[in-house]
């Protein structure tokens, strides 16, 4: 653990707003606290009050910045989770509306790094300007930063249209698949604001002293490589943050919904080995009542046993609450899923021995828990962000099927849905993505081996030389 002749260093976190990268920032954040570093964890009162239960450590020091309003912005909103898709663009402009009061924070705090996310572009020069050094930290793969290639190629002009996106770029050197489906980027397209998220993401690399991220060179050490050669700077992936990892020895991240716990754990209980499909969109996918009822006939189709989580966010146009699922749904099932309502305890039903695959937006947290389990993959990506691309490159590694999709307008079948489910948790000609899942768990559960990453990643903070 702590070293006695070690550089006690004061680190500033300073997140994006949305849950998927706040809680990997704060999991950081509680390591390196345990290695005897102070850490100023920067975000707005909502967010703060929402994970300050979660760490227990009083060497993180949670700095509360009001969020500026801005014009389109719905009062009292402060992460994506409570906002469509179209609406992000406005909480971007109030995130860099913080610039000043942050600005001041790092510059009066003794500060010695930031460690910032790729919306906030602006952090590292603000921090060179202050003699503080900055690390741009990626809260997904080194596969899907590959894929959007070095500054220069994110403000060049060779990729100006979505369908350019949909292509595997020229300068990635290894055998790969991993490239947007159109409609993934038409979507991606609406939430982004007049600074696109290409120049944001130019930006946190091009003027960071080193880029990080939640991988690791076990899973996937070409993507590692060809970063490091098209950025000309370090990169130090920090590992996949599994659950039990140093990170989470006070207690597991997020204890919402673990009311719940018990009448899943006895549902669980009676189900056999392997049989039980978890279903879950994370917390930013919004479908239209229309695929979402396209989506419940494919899960009612597959005949298997399902947890289904149903985000009751009343986000989708026109639609509220228990109307985003077919009427009588539920009592349809009832014999052998069950639908949940809100914050599901994902983490305790993935880790359940009776649960064999999930149906996954793919998002990188979901899918890190699921592997981290040994979970096979029915992969049918949301569209925002880096969804896609995750989606493909775990169909590529064979842990997991995607559900084909339109290529134009997102659409699918419920027929597709049960089908490759059914591939993936119980046909034949699906053992070997089972297999292949269950063999992940030895990188995506690998306490030791992720808990060498960070203890690197920790190394090189410890012993960069000091800005001027
Ligand atoms: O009812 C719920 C819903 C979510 N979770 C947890 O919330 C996290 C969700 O994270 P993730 O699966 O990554 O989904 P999102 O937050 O929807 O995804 C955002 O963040 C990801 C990085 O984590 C990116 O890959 C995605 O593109 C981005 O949309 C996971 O830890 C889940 O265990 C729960 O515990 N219960």
């Amino acid at each position: 653990m702590e070293r006695k002749d070690q550089k006690k260093l004061q680190i500033a976190m300073f997140p994006w707003l949305a849950y998927g990268h706040l809680m990997p920032f704060l999991e950081v954040s509680k390591f390196l606290a345990q290695k005897g570093h102070q850490i100023s964890f920067i975000s707005t009162p909502k967010n703060i009050n929402r994970l300050r239960s979660s760490s227990f450590s009083p060497l993180i020091d949670f700095v509360e910045l009001p969020l500026p309003a801005v014009d389109g912005l719905p009062e009292s909103v402060e992460s994506t989770s409570e906002l469509p898709i179209n609406k992000v663009p406005y909480l971007k402009k109030a995130y860099d509306l913080l610039k000043p009061s942050v600005t001041h924070f790092i510059q009066h705090s003794g500060v010695n790094w930031v460690v910032h996310d790729f919306i906030c572009y602006w952090m590292p020069r603000v921090a060179t300007q202050l003699g503080v050094n900055s690390v741009y930290f990626n809260i997904t793969n080194a596969t899907t930063l590959a894929f959007f290639g070095p500054p220069s190629e994110l403000l060049g002009d060779k990729r100006k249209r979505q369908e350019d996106f949909t292509v595997v770029p020229e300068w990635v050197d290894y055998p790969s698949n991993v490239a947007f489906k159109l409609h993934e980027m038409v979507s991606h397209w609406d939430c982004m604001d007049e600074v696109s998220d290409f120049q944001r993401l130019s930006g946190a690399i091009q003027d960071c002293n080193f880029v990080t991220m939640r991988s690791c060179t076990e899973f996937e050490s070409d993507a590692v490589s060809l970063l490091r050669k098209i950025y000309g700077k370090p990169v130090v992936p920090l590992g996949l943050l599994p659950l039990g990892s140093a990170t989470h020895q006070h207690g597991v991240a997020d204890d919402r919904g673990d009311e719940k716990w018990e009448v899943l754990r006895e549902w669980l209980e009676n189900k056999k080995p392997n049989s039980v499909v978890y279903i879950a969109l994370g917390t930013e996918v919004t479908l239209s009542q229309e695929l979402m009822h396209e989506l419940a006939r494919g899960i009612e189709k597959s005949g298997l046993p399902f947890i289904w989580v149903v985000n009751n966010r009343p986000l989708v146009e026109g639609v509220l609450g228990s109307d985003i699922i077919p009427f009588g749904f539920q009592t349809q099932v009832e014999d052998r899923g069950l639908v949940l309502r809100g914050w599901a305890p994902q983490l305790k039903i993935l880790g359940h021995p009776s649960v064999g695959g999930f149906l996954t937006h793919c998002g990188w947290s979901s899918v890190v828990e699921a592997l981290g389990f040994g979970r096979a993959l029915i992969l049918f990506s949301g569209a925002n962000a880096d969804q896609g691309l995750i989606s493909r490159l775990m169909h590529q590694k064979r842990v997991g099927l995607e559900i084909p999709r339109d290529e134009q307008d997102g659409s699918f079948t419920s027929d597709s849905v049960a089908e490759v489910t059914r591939r993936v948790m119980v046909e034949k000609e699906g053992e070997s993505i089972r297999s292949n899942a269950w063999a992940m768990k030895e990188i995506f559960g690998n306490l030791e081996l992720n808990n060498t990453c960070l203890d690197e990643f920790t190394r090189v903070l410890e012993t960069w030389p000091t800005s001027s």
